[in-house]
């Protein structure tokens, strides 16, 4: 693939349009976007409105005028972008306090099973939730295995299958209907965690029958950090599943001040705190990007993208550790390479922000609303002056910092 060729692909690009919803500093090519996704410029505005008019002027009077119903609205809002209807899905809270609520209300309504099965190596928070969460009931256990054994560790003592749709080291995608429906063939439910896969591929929860899911909102969707996260359970479940932690945002009736709980119908009993607003009104202007994009058009463009990556690594002589089918991944690459992390600052020092993943992962996101064939070409090429000039090597790329 030539400069010309990426450049073509530019030209033809449904999608291209989209990049200047962002704001994007100059002389940065950022294939992070699958950690922190970009600032849309629609946000600071919202944040401004939210704070100045919202808060400052209208005061408390704005929970009646769109605060406190944020939650149901920007659930909503994530819905079609998982396939999902409109009142099975929630916003608020982070992804590991979802992961603790769906875990802990799974085990108690699959009773007579007590293990809840994950994948060895799956995104530290969920295993740690898990671990937490299996504490809480009494008999629990987790338990992890590589992602070869998965199927034979699913047996007629798992309540709850746990999995990660799409890996954050490797992008390795799970086939979401096909791994649901061997959850419920052994009698177990389903969690999955999508934080890697929305607004990177297309999903569609209804149509793999899937029983919960939660993701996180400051990858793909952009909505800053720490935005809140979203929380999805079917709508058959939603009667008979009760979050643990009982809070007074998903009482049935909050302002009576009752001192029993009593959960509110539908999604809104999996609130538990005062949402939080500020970080809620960016979120919302970020998910307005999202309204007329065609997931299949996300998807052909990251595979594009991929390709043009990938095919510099392979020049290089580099080890993809990502699928190279396009239905069996998410939206980013990795290598792997002993010296990954030095890479990893070379590249950022030369304006290619990409992130190291422990021990050896060069990871490189790949978001098809700011990203052009341009921008990702020349990252190859500036990937490719690195390796062949060792760059690397410079003392000054081996220190880590906490973050990496
Ligand atoms: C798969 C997965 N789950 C959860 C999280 C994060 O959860 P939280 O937003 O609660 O930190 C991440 C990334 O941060 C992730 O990659
Ligand atoms: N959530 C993060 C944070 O608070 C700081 C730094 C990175 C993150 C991330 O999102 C990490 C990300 N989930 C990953 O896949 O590695």
């Amino acid at each position: 693939m030539t400069r010309d060729d990426a450049r073509a692909l530019d030209a033809a690009d449904p999608l291209a349009r989209y990049r200047d919803l962002f704001d994007l500093p100059d002389g940065v090519i950022y294939l992070d976007g699958n950690s922190l996704g970009a600032l849309p410029k629609a946000v600071p505005a919202a944040i401004a409105d939210a704070t100045t008019r919202q808060w400052g002027d209208r005061l408390i009077r704005s929970w009646n005028e769109g605060w406190i119903d944020a939650p149901q609205r920007l659930g909503a809002q994530v819905a079609p972008l998982i396939g999902a209807a409109p009142d099975e899905v929630i916003v608020g809270d982070s992804t590991s306090t979802h992961l603790f609520k769906l875990i802990v209300a799974a085990l108690r309504n699959n009773p007579g099973r007590n293990t809840v099965v994950s994948e060895r190596g799956n995104f530290p928070t969920d295993l740690h939730i898990a671990e937490g969460a299996v504490a809480c009931v009494p008999g629990a256990r987790l338990r992890t295995v590589d992602r070869d054994d998965l199927a034979d560790a699913i047996d007629a003592d798992t309540a709850l299958l746990m999995l990660t749709h799409v890996h954050y080291k490797t992008a390795d995608r799970f086939d979401m209907p096909a791994w649901t429906a061997r959850a419920h063939a052994a009698g177990a439910l389903m969690l999955w965690d999508l934080s890697h896969s929305v607004g990177a591929v297309p999903l569609d929860l209804t149509a793999a029958n899937a029983d919960m899911a939660v993701g996180c909102t400051y990858k793909y969707l952009n909505g800053g950090p720490g935005a809140p996260a979203f929380l999805f359970v079917a709508d058959r479940h939603q009667a008979a599943f009760a979050n643990p932690i009982s809070g007074w945002m998903g009482h049935a009736a909050p302002f009576e001040f009752a001192d029993a709980y009593r959960p509110a119908d539908g999604m809104t009993r999996w609130l538990v705190g005062t949402p939080p607003i500020l970080s809620t009104a960016a979120l919302e202007a970020a998910l307005g990007v999202w309204v007329d994009i065609d997931q299949a058009q996300v998807a052909t463009k990251s595979a594009a993208l991929f390709d043009i990556l990938a095919a510099a690594g392979d020049a290089l002589g580099l080890a993809c550790v990502s699928p190279r089918d396009p239905a069996h991944r998410g939206s980013h690459i990795s290598f792997r390479h002993p010296h990954a992390y030095a890479i990893t600052q070379a590249l950022i020092a030369r304006g290619v922000i990409g992130d190291f993943r422990d021990p050896d992962i060069l990871r490189l996101g790949l978001t098809p609303l700011y990203l052009s064939h341009d921008d990702v070409w020349r990252a190859g090429a500036i990937l490719a002056d690195v390796m062949r000039d060792e760059a690397w090597r410079d003392p000054a790329y081996a220190e880590r910092s906490v973050v990496t």
